[in-house]
């Protein structure tokens, strides 16, 4: 395959919109970025965050209003889609319904002029890569959700496009299929070498198949990292929010050393971290349900609760207690009970330590 390239910059890349009531509102907002050929980057953030706007830019399917797009020394925003050239594949797979796998595939290259025997030859490694080879005669509409978004990622691929953009490819299929198909994305990733560009709302989609993650909310940019750095260190109370920290509780932060910090509250002391310096004299502690433990007391950095509802979930259980800072969640193994008093362990290194937020 050709068109291989180093990098693709996007240069505070900006796209305004007028509402319905002519108000301009910035859905994407100086947008820094540079991808690597090879990388598996995702557009993650809640809806209305500008990721898909992002993507649009990208394709080309929207005008940019501020910046620039570089892929490698050439300067492609101002070029219309088709002179991009990169593989695109939505939500709804976008396919002609009545059309054969092998014609829904091949239509791109046909309509580029490109000759007959080297359609059929891309279409079939196409076809070998998602693994549909025994499914070319059906028509879009005899095959499943799975198999018509393969048919829709052939398509994408069998232009040979230096980037992949894929816009919440996965949320009109079963939870189960969903899961099979992320591992399956990641596959043909890593097998064409190229760059993959996805968008989702989904944080475990994300963290699953993402080289780095992008975090967007309100058209800007929160945090650029790997999954690990976004999971383990969100950069602000709102990553952390957005990835699952719903313990969320207001502190006097007493004592810092380097990136440490030791906050009381309500009679509870704890120790955590600050991923970023915080002044004071408040902080805002974030903690994961997952990051709570039972503990005997006496522990370090633990705190009463009584539980008011357990949510049964199988491997595990949502505990809802009532605790000194408030209602907390804690997703724990084991049998709990309503108004069973229980001391609660979190280690300090699972402690989220931001700058407080006005009462
Ligand atoms: N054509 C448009 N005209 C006016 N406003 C728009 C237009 N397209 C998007 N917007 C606004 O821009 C903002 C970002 O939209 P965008 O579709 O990029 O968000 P998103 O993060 O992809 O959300 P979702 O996950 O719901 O698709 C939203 O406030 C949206 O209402």
């Amino acid at each position: 395959m050709t068109q291989l390239f180093k990098s693709l910059s996007l240069n505070a890349v900006t796209r305004r919109f007028t509402d319905a009531s002519g108000h301009q509102i910035t859905a994407l907002n100086e947008l820094d970025l540079n991808i690597e050929c090879g990388e598996f980057i995702t557009f993650l953030g809640p809806s209305g965050c500008g990721k898909t706007t992002a993507l649009n830019c990208l394709a080309g399917l929207l005008r940019l209003s501020g910046g620039e797009i570089f892929l490698d020394q050439r300067r492609i925003d101002i070029l219309p889609p088709e002179q991009r050239g990169f593989g695109m594949v939505f939500q709804n797979y976008a396919l002609f319904p009545h059309m054969s796998v092998v014609d829904n595939v091949g239509f791109g290259l046909k309509m580029r002029g490109v000759d007959k025997s080297e359609i059929t030859r891309r279409v079939r490694e196409a076809l070998a890569l998602v693994q549909l080879v025994g499914h070319e005669k059906k028509t879009a509409r005899q095959l499943s959700g799975g198999q018509q978004q393969r048919v829709a990622i052939a398509r994408a691929i069998v232009i040979e496009p230096p980037l992949i953009l894929m816009d919440e490819p996965l949320s009109n299929l079963d939870t189960k299929l969903r899961i099979e198909m992320r591992a399956e994305i990641r596959r043909i990733h890593s097998q064409l070498h190229r760059a993959t560009v996805y968008v989702t709302h989904d944080q475990d989609e994300a963290l699953s198949m993402s080289d780095r993650i992008v975090v967007m909310r309100e058209g800007r940019v929160q945090q650029v990292g790997t999954p690990k750095e976004v999971y383990a260190r969100p950069k602000n109370l709102h990553v952390a929010r957005f990835m699952g920290y719903r313990n969320v509780s207001q502190f006097d932060l007493s004592h810092t050393q380097d990136d440490r910090a030791t906050l009381s509250s309500q009679g509870v002391t704890l120790a955590g971290v600050m991923v970023a310096p915080v002044k004071g004299p408040t902080a805002s502690v974030a903690i994961r349900p997952e990051d709570i433990q039972v503990c005997s007391s006496g522990t370090p950095n633990a705190f009463e609760g009584r539980v008011q509802a357990v949510e049964y979930g199988g491997r595990d259980s949502l505990v809802q207690l009532d605790t000194r800072l408030g209602q907390i969640y804690a997703r724990m193994d084991g049998e709990f009970n309503v108004d069973q008093a229980l001391t609660l362990h979190v280690p300090a290194d699972r402690v989220m330590v931001y700058e407080g937020e006005p009462a």
